[in-house]
């Protein structure tokens, strides 16, 4: 076997978003190109791994699949080689590439079905005194392939047996088990066996251990998670160093559609696998006199009221929704409350300008600090509260926003709530601040239906009677005695609270590295 240097570019694709120039340019300069035998030569281009020759023969396996392989033909004068078949293979899907006796075996995911990935693999014979060239090459390979990424991440699993329908357990052996395994993920599965236990496990948890906690559930269990590790005498250091990431199993799912893009388990796990670590901004909740921390969202009004009432509906499956929404409709729109918000951003022109600025600017990634820098945090428990409880004296600089006549109080750290639902478009991971959105009560009800009609295609921000703001702290007093107010999904008592936003206090696991998968406020 020889090698060959190849100075073409093969893709003029754009490039992922984690190749810099000057990492092409030295791609360039370097040996790209891995002949195997006469026959197929490995070419490694800035978005793909092109496998120019005879691929069949050397056990390709299934040549329809189309996200990964693109089929075509191709001339590759350059390398001498004749006219062969090309296949290439994302560089995003590949999971590993590994060197053995056997020889050089590379795996990666392809479609399976509209919905879902699986893994497959290809592997050429190596002789001995070719072992060091195929070395550097597979470990170029690997570099490009996770970027950023963590490889071999280690992971926590937690799987609630009684999430969503009650199939996790089934969903990630069969979906995302095989993913991870491929990707040579170090893996420890645990299932949650009571309410709570989720929290237990992360206070108790090695962060050393672990790169992230993986909850196979819907968002109730990332979010006893992050309080688990709010817990804990180091919180600030445990919650920088281990991402919390979830594997979509339960009913809403936000986390999954917002940090993977996707409600699929098996492409959800292969965002994990490739998954950058993000900081992420955590909310601190008083109320009496507990704290507890809040990633997704908070809701007073008709939405609390449609999430947490219609328990009794959930045979409905996702219209329990809709159909709460409309019997509300048409019985009570008004949930008069005291509101007072520390706004930092107050018209919907500057909104889109903060979050236009915040989508270009270079992502400064924040790495998971060594232990000698973290050290100084190592003892730290959750950061202190700038603006006191819920039991203070209420700030002088916050605005009184009038909700005598509320109808929907929502705010929200992460900018999809449910499939198809952008209802905060504007939200970024790591601003250090919230996005509101209130609408009063006494619109006419059509009004209202229009919309929900809006939300899904983007509408919605943009609407007269859809307030927003982008805040750093609010307190909510709940006029009337009885009601709903939901956090993450979840009830807490019916009683005053306050909010409180901590810029990049969590971790989670990104596609992108610094923003959602959602488009942004039209
Ligand atoms: N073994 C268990 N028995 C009972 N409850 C549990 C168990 N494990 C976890 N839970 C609880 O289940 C709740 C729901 O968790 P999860 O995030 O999986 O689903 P969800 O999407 O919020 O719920 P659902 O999909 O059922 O609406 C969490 O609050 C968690 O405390």
């Amino acid at each position: 076997m020889s090698s060959t240097a190849d100075h073409t570019r093969t893709s003029s694709a754009s490039h992922p978003p984690w190749i810099t120039e000057a990492q092409e340019t030295q791609l360039l300069r370097e040996e790209r190109t891995l002949v195997v035998g006469q026959t197929l030569s490995l070419n490694l281009g800035s978005e793909s791994l092109l496998v120019v020759g005879d691929l069949l023969a050397l056990g390709f396996g299934d040549e329809n699949s189309s996200l990964t392989c693109r089929r075509f033909f191709a001339l590759s004068a350059s390398s001498g080689l004749e006219t062969k078949v090309t296949h290439a293979i994302a560089l995003y899907n590949i999971l590993d590439a590994q060197l053995s006796a056997d020889g050089l075996t590379i795996k990666f995911a392809k479609h399976s079905s509209s919905n879902d990935i699986s893994v497959t693999s290809i592997r050429y014979p190596i002789h001995g005194e070719e072992k060091e060239i195929v070395e550097a090459w597979t470990k170029r390979l690997l570099d490009l392939a996770y970027g950023d990424a963590r490889k071999h991440k280690r992971l926590k699993v937690l799987i609630n047996p009684f999430g969503g329908k009650g199939n996790a357990a089934n969903l990630y052996k069969k979906h995302a088990a095989p993913i991870f395994a491929a990707a040579r993920c170090h893996v420890d599965v645990q299932h949650t066996t009571h309410r709570g236990h989720a929290t237990e496990i992360a206070e108790q948890i090695d962060i050393n251990a672990y790169d992230a906690i993986v909850c196979c559930s819907g968002d109730g269990l990332p979010y006893e998670v992050f309080n688990g590790l709010g817990k804990r005498f180091d919180a600030q250091h445990a919650l920088s160093k281990i991402a919390v990431a979830m594997i979509p199993c339960g009913s809403g799912n936000a986390m999954a559609w917002n940090l993977s893009g996707t409600g699929s388990v098996s492409v959800t796990a292969l965002t994990i696998v490739k998954g950058i670590h993000t900081p992420l901004d955590l909310v601190s909740i008083t109320q009496g006199n507990t704290r507890t921390l809040s990633f997704l969202s908070q809701a007073f009004g008709i939405v609390a009221e449609c999430d947490l009432g219609t328990e009794k509906y959930r045979w409905m499956g996702a219209h329990r929704f809709t159909f709460g929404f409309l019997v509300r409709l048409l019985h009570k729109t008004v949930w008069p409350c005291d509101l007072a918000v520390k706004v930092e951003i107050g018209s919907k022109n500057a909104i889109k300008h903060h979050y236009a600025a915040y989508t270009i600017k270079d992502p400064t990634r924040r790495e998971v600090p060594d232990d000698e820098e973290a050290s100084g945090q190592q003892s730290q428990g959750l950061p202190p509260l700038k603006y006191g409880t819920v039991k203070d004296k209420l700030p002088e600089d916050w605005e009184i926003i009038p909700s005598e006549t509320l109808g929907n109080f929502y705010a929200g750290n992460m900018a999809i709530v449910s499939k198809d639902t952008n209802f905060f478009p504007a939200a970024v991971p790591n601003d250090g601040l919230i996005d509101i959105v209130t609408v009063d009560g006494t619109i006419p009800r059509t009004t209202t239906l229009k919309m929900m009609d809006q939300i899904s295609d983007g509408g919605f921000f943009g609407m007269p009677d859809v307030k927003v703001c982008k805040a750093s702290a609010y307190r909510l007093t709940p006029r009337e005695k009885e009601g709903y107010i939901s956090v993450d999904g979840e009830r807490i008592p019916f009683e005053p609270f306050q909010v409180e936003v901590h810029q990049g206090l969590g971790t989670v696991l990104s596609k992108s590295g610094y923003i959602y998968e959602a488009s942004g406020p039209k």
